[in-house]
């Protein structure tokens, strides 16, 4: 299962757990429709992608290449649409996951909010047009000049995090005429059931202002005192790759809860509440995720059931999925480049990439699915690592997978559901540029990031 394979903390390539190795599919080439988008399919042996054959694209763009299939992102964009705006609940696509113009223009397109949050994100947004009155702005620690320049765009929604935060906002509003609508984020102390370097709602940790402490109250005394803030609701997030509805469904009765102490206790009615995202989805065939429907369903449910008893109308909801939407549309194809045979052991499969635009592996411990894309083999399943090409041990992309034994230098192959958080936590690291992103959809192809350059690299080199 690819909840989070390991425990958290570093580690050494050397010392990641000795698992039996599992037992090779029964088709090394199957695209399972749990882990692919929609448009996978093998054409003639060789992986087809929006109607686009792999060797083609790479032909065209280079490798490694992310393929984003539009028609998957869209679908999930809609599905999350109808599944919460049927209720009447706001769906906030989390930019974090993956951030283009392209990106912000199908969310748009959709009819989904956007939240965003950091100045560059907020920079993306705009630049796509993406309507100010429809992000919401998230981030620990924004500074002064990203607080300005969302109180100028008439950003929607701002959602603080701590008092130093609360202080900054007040006066640069209040400097310009401006009354910005606010949320506060509060950490619910659960303790969401994923790794804990991606789980945000248990005390110990920079996220929120916390129930417990009683910072999440006097965080919205404050702000309710405020005359350049118009606090309108509670934001709470408990973490990442979630596959339960337990973890939901305690943070949105205390946060709920918490909504119905403050219209008894300070006589105020908040109107918003925002449960983050979170939702997981399916890296490798075992994962089981949660559908959108049915965690709409059941967060109304205690929402409601929560405010109907503490006296209270019950509140908009908006939810900020990302990986969910973005992830299972993504596709990363690299080229082998060598294939050496650990005797006794398994063999390394070496490709054009790695951990500079695919760090989860090695960060959490991410499992993936991969597969030989350019062609179909009939050779004896050979027990494979696939790794990049980084000066570092820990570089590794997928930890344990079986590939055809006739893999060779040349081969394509490709990792499913890299959508999410690949990208966006994509670096430079030894110096390896950037991936382009080709957008694939009813059998054509186009550029929505390109392939960063040595020239780019070297832009920056003041020398
Ligand atoms: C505040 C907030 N909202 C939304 C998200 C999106 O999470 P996910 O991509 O898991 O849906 C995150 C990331 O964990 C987050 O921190
Ligand atoms: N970057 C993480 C998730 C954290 C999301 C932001 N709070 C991942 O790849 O799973």
């Amino acid at each position: 299962m690819s909840r989070y394979a390991h425990p958290a903390g570093p580690r050494h390539a050397d010392v990641l757990p000795e698992e039996h190795p599992p037992a090779p599919p029964e088709d090394l080439h199957e695209l399972d429709p749990r882990v692919w988008p929609g448009s996978a399919q093998r054409v003639d042996g060789e992986l087809a992608l929006g109607g686009v054959g792999a060797a083609a694209l790479a032909a065209e763009y280079g490798t490694p290449l992310f393929v984003l299939d539009e028609a998957e992102f869209r679908r999930r964009a809609r599905d999350y649409k109808e599944a919460f705006g049927g209720i009447g609940a706001d769906v906030y696509y989390a930019g974090k996951a993956l951030l283009t113009k392209a990106v912000a223009k199908w969310v748009h397109e959709e009819g989904l909010k956007l939240d965003v949050c950091s100045g560059g994100e907020l920079s993306v947004a705009l630049a796509a047009g993406f309507p100010a009155a429809d992000l919401g702005m998230h981030g620990n620690n924004k500074s002064e000049a990203e607080l300005v320049r969302a109180l100028e765009a008439g950003v929607g929604r701002i959602v603080v995090d701590s008092f130093d935060e609360i202080d900054r906002l007040e006066r640069l509003a209040a400097e310009r005429g401006l009354k910005p609508s606010v949320l506060v984020r509060v950490t619910t102390g659960v303790e969401a059931h994923t790794h804990e370097f991606v789980a945000t709602a248990h005390d110990d940790q920079k996220f929120g202002l916390a129930l417990s402490t009683g910072a999440a109250e006097r965080a919205v005394r404050r702000l309710i005192d405020s005359p350049h803030i118009d606090l309108v609701g509670l934001h709470s997030h408990i973490g990442s790759q979630i596959f339960d509805t337990a973890g939901f469904e305690v943070a949105a009765r205390r946060v709920a809860e918490f909504l119905a102490r403050i219209h008894t206790e300070l006589g105020v009615t908040l109107s918003e509440l925002d449960l983050g995202g979170g939702l997981g989805i399916a890296y490798v065939p075992g994962d089981a995720p949660l559908t959108p429907k049915a965690i709409a369903e059941n967060l109304v449910s205690i929402v409601s059931r929560e405010c109907r008893a503490g006296g209270l109308p019950v509140p908009r909801i908006a939810v900020e999925p990302g990986r969910a939407i973005a992830g299972p549309a993504g596709v990363t194809l690299y080229r082998v480049g060598t294939v050496k045979d650990v005797e006794g052991i398994r063999t390394y499969v070496s490709v054009d990439g790695g951990m500079s635009d695919n760090i989860r592996t090695a960060l959490y411990g991410a499992e993936y699915t991969c597969v030989l894309a350019s062609r179909v083999s009939g050779a004896e399943p050979m027990l494979s690592r696939l790794v990049g090409k980084h000066c570092e041990s820990g570089d590794i992309i997928v930890n344990d997978l079986y590939l055809p034994g006739d893999l060779r230098p040349g081969d394509l192959v490709a990792v499913a559901a890299t959508g999410a958080y690949c990208y966006s936590m994509a670096s430079n690291y030894n110096h390896l540029p950037r991936p382009a992103i080709a957008a694939v959809r009813d059998g054509a192809s186009r550029t929505i990031v390109r392939r960063e350059t040595e020239e780019d690299l070297l832009r920056l080199d003041e020398g």
